[in-house]
């Protein structure tokens, strides 16, 4: 999957990935009321009307961007439906030719991680039968637990040709509390970046970059730029762009001299982009989509000139 990744950040020349983040807020009158008239002002509803402003999004951007990032959370909260439309959205996603980056990160023993691991990234087996289950290319993970609880994964990503993200150096303003600790002489950031060098090791695709990637938060731009040092052939994934304040010089440590290693996220900043004013003007609510696709567009050359 990595060397899809690239090959898709090359032919798009973008390194954009789009999360799909949906709140009630942000889904359109006329598309709740839509799936409000089907299931009620119930979780069924609501997942509906997720789902359905989700493909009116990856319609406007799936021809731009290599990938899309589904957080977990925001179906998650709505139950078995927030669930199907999690589903729904990453069986679109796929079908329209996008990569899929679910963003549940995971973390427990070996013997629950085997768990996540298949039912996520790999097979999922009943009997003499097995299925796919949530079918992402890409997931994120917590390597709070250490190597074993992460071994699980690697085993189903060198199978079935799948990647990882594991959190490295977060985003949210209070990630130094932990992972600026310095033990033995080193950042505990440093360190885990050593360790997901070494995890990715043995699982290097053929373009030179590890299916084992790192999430680094565009808002330490001092810390990305040491770790893309200490990680030179690991893939990054890139959040804090535009919502959370980081701007593209902020990130442009992230990108080895390739122009490689790193693709950047943005949730609120795309998919809310006809809330805006600056959309407003420009944009009636029913072409949110239409917002979006121009979101993309000024995020992509904004990236372009750093990397
Ligand atoms: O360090 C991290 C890890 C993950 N995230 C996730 O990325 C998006 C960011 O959304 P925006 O709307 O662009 O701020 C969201 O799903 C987070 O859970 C992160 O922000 N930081």
């Amino acid at each position: 999957m990595i060397d899809s990744l690239i090959r898709k950040i090359k032919e798009m020349n973008n390194a954009t990935v789009v999360g799909l983040d949906p709140r009630l807020n942000f889904v359109p009158e006329y598309i709740k009321e839509k799936s409000y008239d089907k299931y009620g002002k119930t979780l069924q509803g609501a997942s509906d009307a997720f789902y359905n402003f989700n493909k009116e999004i990856i319609d406007n951007i799936f021809d731009l961007v290599p990938a899309v990032k589904p957080q977990v959370a925001m179906y998650e909260q709505f139950g078995v439906h927030g669930l199907n439309a999690y589903i729904n959205t990453i069986n679109y996603a796929k079908e329209k030719g996008l990569i899929v980056i679910g963003d549940i990160k995971r973390s427990d023993i070996a013997s629950t991680a085997m768990a996540y691991s298949n039912g996520h990234i790999g097979r999922v087996e009943v009997e003499e039968e097995s299925f796919e289950v949530y079918r992402e290319d890409y997931i994120t993970l917590n390597p709070y637990l250490g190597y074993d609880s992460i071994e699980p994964y690697i085993g189903n990503c060198n199978k079935y040709d799948k990647g990882l993200f594991v959190l490295v150096k977060t985003s949210n303003p209070n990630s130094g509390e932990i992972q600026d600790l310095v033990v033995d002489g080193e950042k505990i950031y440093e360190r885990v970046g050593k360790l997901v060098a070494q995890w990715g090791e043995k699982s290097m695709g053929e373009l030179g970059y590890s299916r084992i990637g790192a999430v680094v938060g565009a808002t330490y731009p001092k810390q990305s730029t040491e770790l893309r040092k200490i990680m030179p052939k690991i893939f990054f994934l890139v959040p804090g762009y535009g919502a959370q304040g980081a701007t593209a010089e902020d990130l442009a440590g992230c990108f080895n001299k390739d122009g490689l290693g790193a693709i950047v996220n943005s949730s609120r900043g795309i998919i809310a982009a006809y809330t805006k004013d600056e959309y407003k003007k420009k944009f009636r609510e029913e072409e949110f989509g239409k917002a979006a696709r121009e979101a993309v567009i000024r995020m992509r050359d904004d990236l372009n000139r750093v990397r």
